[in-house]
């Protein structure tokens, strides 16, 4: 059967829509409740909140925000701020502290009024907010900071704007390039045009670029309106982006880079820095790495030749700022506010032509997908959008930049883990038969689905190239994932095929361990039983990439978990040996599917190898070290794996180590979960350092004298 025709576009943004529609509404109910029933003080507890404020200073900040500085209230003494949680750039609320013998419809109330912003500066005694509304509205009184759970709602806002302006658009505004996104129509044939770009030796900029990235580089230039760079784990898909933006570059093309994430972003800015071309980061300066602060847009109106104009309106409304505080009479109150909004009008006119100028002059505007959508770029067209990380963004999110450019230029890896959706959570997460919605033409579709995903269904491998040659793993960590994943295509660069823990350079001693690049321990047999939630009341999977939402710090995992305690004590003795041997902690990750066996590796581990990092899997992805220890978890009479069936997730698991990779599974109930599974559990059979496992290797000599050593402290 031919496949279903591809979705109008005015269909494919409803369905998108309604699907933003549910995903919001998962992510706000989470949040709220953790807020609503949480007190004051268990919010504190949590890290997620800050009390006893008052304001210890105001000024103006970046786009003729309110920054207020928060101090502890003299009543309690003042000083430094008890240890919390908040960082910055995170999203918080400032809000009058509702006094503890207040009744519930009064802190309702409270919650209501005040304000929401960035946190801008965290120090000891101080933190700064710049404020999303006037300082007109910032509450009176003792005040409490709370952090919200993230950013969705302007998130949202953004997206779905995005989607409404695709369905509005008539045909006759629907560009070529947009019709090929769409499949309504074909992308242009580049094998003539690769011809005539056969870049001589000279010509690259850098000339360490392998066969597989000079050949995607390639296609990427010459490719009309779209290319993929399929970027396996290691593969130096930004590397090969940078290249690719400076030969744009050469050939006077005007570039939009964007990525999911602000620290997908930087990435390339700091890596693009070097090149001394002009380029210019739009974004929070909060959420900006220290190192790339040079490029962003608040530095340079500061620097910049036109920047002293906006200087001068902004020295008369931070001393406005300060004359309301000593200001007692409200009359001369109000009538300084209406001075400050006159001046703000002013001053945010004059920042918009200095911001405008220098946007302007900049051939590489770098930005996240969402900082895409801003009133900076709102009339700026660029020749070619490049989306690094596509494969972990929304289709609605990337569409954003896209709208104002002609070509896409899209690197990722479709075969890890796509981005993280609330709304399918509940149940199937990561599963392939996830929730999915019906548009008006019948068409199945998912958050879950990347735009990277649907292009390649849409047109097939002609539109992509792959990244073969990987710098991260052994050769024989490579080899499974590369034959069942990566079509057998890769290859390990001669520098990394064959490095092993012993040769790390510090001193480590030739071991067991050391001296093996693939170890399993195979907990076949029944000693080792997973437990699930109910039996040992932990918190939910791990499969989330929200380790540091608040959800999961709050416990609040509703979900289904699964821990296994006898596994836990092998991966410790794993870790034992290896840093018997001389591996220092910070070299080794441990890593889990399952949150309820984070929270036992986490007191197993933590404090007998500070240094050593513990994580999802999800967490993970994007991250590599030299020793990883995967603890696989199930095992259980019924064969059953839940979402360890996802083989994207197993794959990002077998892919962070660069020299050891400790597998420690049951092969029984694991192998029988998929074909994939059945598979690796053959390979890793045949071609791993085999172990069965039995409780004496949890009870080795070195864990039982650490176990001994830890009750004797106590
Ligand atoms: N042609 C090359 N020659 C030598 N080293 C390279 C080459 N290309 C990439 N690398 C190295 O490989 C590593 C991974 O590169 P990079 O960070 O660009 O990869 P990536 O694909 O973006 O990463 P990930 O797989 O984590 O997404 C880096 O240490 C980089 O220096």
């Amino acid at each position: 059967m031919p496949p279903p025709p591809p979705p109008s576009i005015p269909a494919f943004a409803a369905a998108q829509l309604s699907l933003l529609d549910a995903e919001l509404k998962a992510e706000t109910a989470e949040t709220s409740l953790l807020v609503s029933q949480s007190s004051p003080t268990t919010l504190q507890r949590a890290g997620l909140a800050v009390l006893n404020l008052q304001v210890a200073s105001q000024r103006t900040g970046f786009g003729g925000k309110t920054v207020v500085e928060l101090e502890l209230d003299a009543a309690v003494g003042g000083g430094d701020i008890p240890e919390h949680g908040l960082r910055t750039g995170d999203i918080v609320a400032v809000q009058e502290q509702p006094a503890g013998s207040a009744r519930k419809t009064e802190k309702t109330e409270l919650r209501k009024r005040g304000v929401e912003g960035v946190v801008l500066k965290v120090t000891s005694g101080v933190i700064g907010v710049a404020l999303d509304k006037d300082e007109a509205d910032v509450p009176l009184g003792k005040l409490w900071l709370i952090k919200l759970a993230n950013d969705v709602t302007y998130r949202s806002s953004r997206m779905n704007q995005t989607m409404k302006t695709l369905q509005d658009m008539k045909e006759s505004e629907q560009s070529p390039f947009i019709q090929v996104l769409f499949g309504q129509g074909t992308p242009s044939p580049v094998d003539v045009e690769l011809d005539r770009l056969s870049l001589k030796d000279d010509e690259w900029i850098d000339p360490s670029l392998n066969d597989s990235q000079k050949d995607a580089i390639r296609f990427a230039l010459a490719a009309k309106e779209v290319a993929l760079i399929h970027g396996p784990p290691g593969t130096g898909k930004t590397h090969t982006l940078i290249e690719l933006i400076l030969q744009m570059l050469k050939r006077n093309q005007r570039v939009l880079v964007c990525g999911p994430s602000n620290i997908s972003v930087d990435n390339i800015v700091d890596r693009l820095a070097p090149h001394k071309q002009p380029i210019v980061r739009l974004g929070h300066p909060a959420r900006l790495l220290p190192s790339v602060l040079n490029h962003s847009l608040e530095i340079l109106t500061k620097t910049s030749d036109a920047a002293g104009i906006v200087q001068d309106v902004r020295r008369e409304l931070d001393a406005k700022q300060a004359s309301i505080r000593k200001t007692r009479s409200g009359k001369e109150r109000r009538a300084i506010y209406g001075e400050m909004k006159e001046l703000r009008k002013e001053y945010r006119e004059r920042e918009r032509g200095c911001v405008a100028e220098l946007i302007r002059g900049s051939r590489v505007v770098l930005a996240t997908l969402h900082g895409a959508g801003g009133f900076h770029l709102k009339n700026e067209r660029f020749d070619c959008v490049v989306i690094d990380e596509a494969s972990q963004a929304l289709e609605a999110q990337c569409w954003i930049p896209l709208l104002s450019a002609s070509k896409a230029v899209l690197a990722g890896d479709h075969l890890q883990l796509p981005p993280t959706i609330k709304s399918l959570n509940s149940k199937v997460r990561g599963s392939s038969t996830s929730s999915s919605s019906n548009n008006s033409k019948g068409t199945r579709m998912s958050l879950e689905t990347t735009l990277f995903d649907r292009l390649l269904a849409l047109h097939g491998a002609s539109i992509k190239r792959m990244l073969t040659t990987q710098y991260r793993m052994h050769e024989k960590i490579m080899r499974f994932p590369s034959a069942e994943l990566y079509e057998d295509k890769l290859t390990a660069a001669a520098a990394v095929k064959e490095r092993l823990l012993r040769e790390l350079g510090y001193g480590v001693q030739d071991s067991d361990e050391t001296r093996e690049a693939l170890v399993f321990w195979d907990t076949q047999g029944g000693d080792f039983p997973e437990r699930s939630e109910d039996d040992n009341n932990n918190n939910g999977d791990a499969a989330g990439k929200t380790t540091t939402t608040t959800g999961n710090k709050m416990g609040m995992g509703l979900r289904e978990s699964k821990s296994n305690e006898a596994e836990a004590g092998l991966v410790k003795t794993h870790v034992h040996r290896l840093v018997a041997a001389g591996v220092k902690a910070e070299d080794i990750a441990v890593i889990t599917p399952y949150n309820a066996q984070l929270s036992i590796l986490s007191q197993l581990l933590k404090e007998a190898f500070p240094g050593i990092e513990l994580g999802s899997v999800d967490g993970f992805q994007g991250r590599e070290k030299e020793a990883v220890i995967v603890s696989l978890v199930r095992s259980n009479a019924e064969h059953e794996v839940g979402f360890l069936g996802e083989r994207r997730r197993l794959n990002v698991a077998m892919t962070r180590p660069k020299r050891h990779l400790a597998i420690i599974g049951d092969s029984e109930t694991v192998g029988r979960g998929s074909e994939f599974l059945n598979k690796w559990m053959l390979f890793l059979e045949e071609q791993a350092d085999l172990r069965y496992a039995t409780m004496e290797d949890v009870f080795d000599e070195g864990t039982a004298a650490m176990a001994a050593a830890a009750k004797d402290a106590q």
